[in-house]
């Protein structure tokens, strides 16, 4: 405004050197301030993005998986990768918008004090000014949440079907692949046109609240001027001060626009971070001992409404190796799941055991419980890094001593050292350089790692040798005193050998006790013991 005064002065003919010298010095000084806040405004963007990522990252990492099955993991890339970038702009954008309306107000102040009639027909414009607001900001924000939707369906499909390029070229299905790929691609090149458009009807818009306000000044300025009711070089000076009011009025719609767009933008990653979270520390945080394990009437259904298990009641005796046997399907899996809190059950309850002591495991706190537990699932996954680094992961500081004992329990030790830098010998994503049943002993090894008091394996030997099998079981049986072993599995030299069996049948326990026991009593078990039986002759 300061300039705009002097500016005013140079157009009426005051070329004093104090004018001259007060402009340039305004003018210097106004640049400075512009690239203090350019450089303030980027880095609080950056910084403001940082901070709103961690928060996503955080709040997705504590999702129970119940949420996360709902809509799928590659779902909530997106929201961390890309969305998140508009809480920097949102931020940015609302200080700007309160500086420009505080600058706005000081400007029309001047330019009332100016002119009151002329400015009072300016006023004139303020049903289009705000029309502008509105329709801008909606526009903006239908544009932005439909961008974003567009980045998302690409986002998830390239993380989906890029890991798995090997089936792409094992179903030599490439050409089907870049048609789908092309789809994904044309909802964001679609959403990303609706965009391009927006801007293109906007921006002018927005300027045409200049070019209708200079046309009002020209006609009733000139009207006022010959009337003498204006000074000659009135529409000049007025229209330097409505250059003020409109550079903020201009700069409020395109902040309040931003705004619009961020918000259409931060839909999902707002959403996500409305939902619950697992509460890790909450409950009792005392030391879990190696207890029996008992089930009652356990029922649970998943949240697409499939029923995996119905009114199980059994016991997993502590110190000893369970096996737990049953047809596809039929809930083995689930129950593991439900062992280490992964899920809930619907109905009945899970405690554990030890002497007359009988405690719920939901009084337990998450992080406690679930640090006494050792678990391979039944698709595990090794990282990129090191093998150390994935037999480590989770832990704060590996000893040498733990991973080499973890190492031989799994019986990794031997092919682990037969790699080119031994325990440090870098693993591709998804253990692509591995065999198969290297990745699943190295991921054995990875559960046993922390001495856990239960380990939960879930077929995890399917794609190690007999014999390396039969050679875990046994290494795994010599420390059962310390601790429970539960195991999933459909081989019958694992499950004859063990102390404890429960045959599951389409969510239900079947029967439960030991291998002579379930001979007489299951029928289930009976067939598969026969089908191993078999399977060896031949
Ligand atoms: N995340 C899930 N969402 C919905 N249903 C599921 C989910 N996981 C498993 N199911 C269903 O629950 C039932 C039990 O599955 P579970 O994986 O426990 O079986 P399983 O006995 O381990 O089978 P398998 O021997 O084939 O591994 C199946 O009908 C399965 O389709």
């Amino acid at each position: 405004m300061r300039i705009s005064a002097y500016t005013v002065r140079v157009n009426n003919g005051e070329l004093y050197n104090s004018t001259i010298i007060g402009y340039v010095l305004l003018t210097v000084l106004n640049s400075i301030i512009m690239l203090a806040q350019g450089m303030t405004s980027q880095y609080a963007d950056q910084r403001t993005t940082l901070r709103a990522r961690n928060l996503l990252w955080n709040k997705i990492l504590h999702l129970p998986i119940n949420t996360i099955d709902r809509k799928g993991p590659s779902s909530y890339v997106a929201g961390v990768t890309t969305s998140v970038t508009q809480a920097g702009y949102a931020i940015t954008s609302l200080i700007t918008l309160c500086s420009a309306l505080y600058a706005f107000i000081k400007a029309f102040i001047v330019l009332y004090q100016y002119n009151k009639t002329l400015t009072t027909f300016l006023l004139l414009l303020i049903p289009f000014v705000v029309f502008l607001f509105f329709f801008g900001g909606r526009l903006f924000f239908a544009a932005s949440k439909r961008y974003y939707n567009g980045t998302k369906v690409t986002t998830e499909f390239f993380s989906e079907h890029l890991p798995n390029v090997v089936y792409v070229k094992s179903q030599v299905a490439e050409q089907d692949e870049v048609v789908q790929g092309n789809v994904a691609i044309d909802v964001k090149y679609k959403a990303g046109l609706f965009m391009g458009f927006i801007y293109a009807i906007i921006v002018p818009l927005n300027t045409l609240y200049n070019t209708v306000a200079s046309i009002f000044i020209a006609l009733i300025g000139s009207g006022m001027v010959r009337k003498g009711q204006l000074e000659k070089t009135g529409i000049n000076t007025f229209s330097t001060y409505t250059g003020n009011v409109n550079t903020q009025l201009l700069q409020m719609v395109v902040q309040y626009e931003a705004i619009k767009g961020a918000q259409g933008n931060l839909k999902h990653s707002n959403a996500i971070l409305q939902l619950e979270t697992e509460q890790l520390d909450s409950g009792l945080a005392k030391d879990i001992q190696i207890s029996d394990i008992v089930l009652s009437g356990v029922s649970f259904t998943y949240s697409d409404g499939r029923s995996a298990l119905h009114d199980v009641s059994c016991t997993i005796p502590s110190g000893k190796r369970t096996a737990i046997i049953g047809g596809n399907g039929s809930g083995k899996s689930t129950l593991l799941k439900l062992l280490l809190r992964l899920y809930d059950p619907s109905e009945g309850s899970i405690t554990l055991k030890r002497a007359d002591k009988v405690t719920e495991i939901d009084e337990f706190s998450l992080k406690d419980y679930r640090a006494h537990f050792g678990y391979v699932p039944q698709y595990p996954y090794i990282f990129a890094g090191t093998v150390r680094d994935n037999i480590g992961y989770g832990v704060e500081t590996i000893d040498e001593a733990s991973l080499q004992r973890a190492s031989d329990s799994a019986h990794a030790t031997e092919f682990v050292t037969s790699l080119t830098s031994s325990f440090d010998t870098e693993l591709n994503e998804a253990g692509t350089n591995l065999s198969g049943g290297e990745a699943q002993r190295i991921t054995l090894a990875r559960a046993l790692v922390v001495n856990p008091e239960f380990v939960l394996l879930d077929e995890s030997t399917s794609a190690v040798d007999q014999e390396t099998s039969n050679a875990i079981i046994r290494s795994l049986d010599g420390s059962k005193n310390e601790r429970t072993i539960i195991q999933v599995t459909h081989d019958p030299d694992g499950v004859a050998t063990a102390d404890h069996i429960i045959v599951l049948t389409d969510g239900q326990v079947e029967a439960e006790g030991t291998h002579q026991e379930l001979l007489a009593t299951s029928p289930t078990y009976q067939r598969f013991i026969t089908a191993g039986e078999r399977e060896g002759e031949q």
